[in-house]
């Protein structure tokens, strides 16, 4: 209903180094699938963005795009930030989407929702668009949270800014990431419907078509299934997206 193309992009996380090229440009050579029926992204480590921007930034007569994002950028736009990287940066290496708010960057790097929401500001800036990650912990789920928490990470990490700018929200439930857990298709349902009012309340009727994408132990035993339930506009995937032949199970399950 809400989004006709889906989007299905990879998280390299940091796994990759230059020989993950030929495994890349295999995996191009075989989405032979339209660009109108799925948009295909791969995130893979800072170091590897340039060469994956222009080794699959071009459509060829068989193979589609597949668009190279960032898994995380500054705030600011330059300065002394040892080890950073800023969204220009990012851009000015080919990238066009960047993950921003991921877990493993709240968990393991203290990033709050306004830390989130000014990194998004600075990706709209530099022309990237965000995917911007939410999800509960298991904790939060037993609690009866799931629902609250989301709904909360929205209110707290998309700012204004994003009004009429094309991004995309994850609901990556803490809990599914790489232990080949899932929630209920039910459960994943029903998230969704609650990040669509919550999107739709933050950022009014703009928020109404874009995608949101489920992430979390998504493989090609799961995808069509997953994909398929109610106003799940594509996939994160983390690990599968790491094995050509399983990223292409995942695409092809559109
Ligand atoms: O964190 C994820 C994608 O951002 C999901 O990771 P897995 O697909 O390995 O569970």
């Amino acid at each position: 209903m809400k989004q006709s193309v889906k989007m299905i992009v990879g998280n390299w996380k940091m796994n990759g180094v230059s020989a993950s090229l030929d495994e890349a440009r295999a995996l191009q050579a075989a989405l032979q699938v339209g660009p109108a029926a799925v948009r295909v992204a791969l995130c893979p480590p800072a170091t590897l963005i340039a060469p994956m921007a222009s080794a699959f930034g071009q459509a060829t007569s068989n193979a589609a795009v597949v668009e190279i994002g960032g898994q995380d950028c500054h705030p600011a736009t330059k300065g002394a930030f040892t080890g950073s990287i800023s969204a220009d940066m990012l851009r000015d290496a080919g990238a066009r989407l960047v993950i921003l708010g991921h877990s493993e960057r709240r968990a393991g790097f203290g990033e709050t929702d306004t830390d989130v929401a000014a990194k998004v500001e600075a990706a709209l800036t530099a022309g990237l668009e965000p995917i911007i990650c939410i999800g509960e912990t298991l904790e939060q789920r037993k609690a009866g949270a799931a629902i609250a928490v989301v709904q909360a990470q929205i209110a707290g990490s998309l700012p204004q800014a994003l009004v009429g700018r094309a991004f995309a929200v994850a609901y990556e439930p803490v809990w599914a990431i790489g232990t080949g857990l899932t929630p209920t298709l039910e459960q994943i349902a029903e998230v969704h419907a609650a990040i669509r009012e919550a999107m739709v309340g933050t950022l009014g009727e703009t928020a109404a078509t874009t995608p949101i994408l489920y992430g979390g132990s998504v493989n090609p035993g799961n995808a069509r299934k997953i994909l398929g339930v109610e106003d799940v506009g594509g996939a994160l995937v983390g690990g599968a997206s790491l094995k050509a032949a399983d990223f292409i199970s995942i695409v092809r399950a559109v």
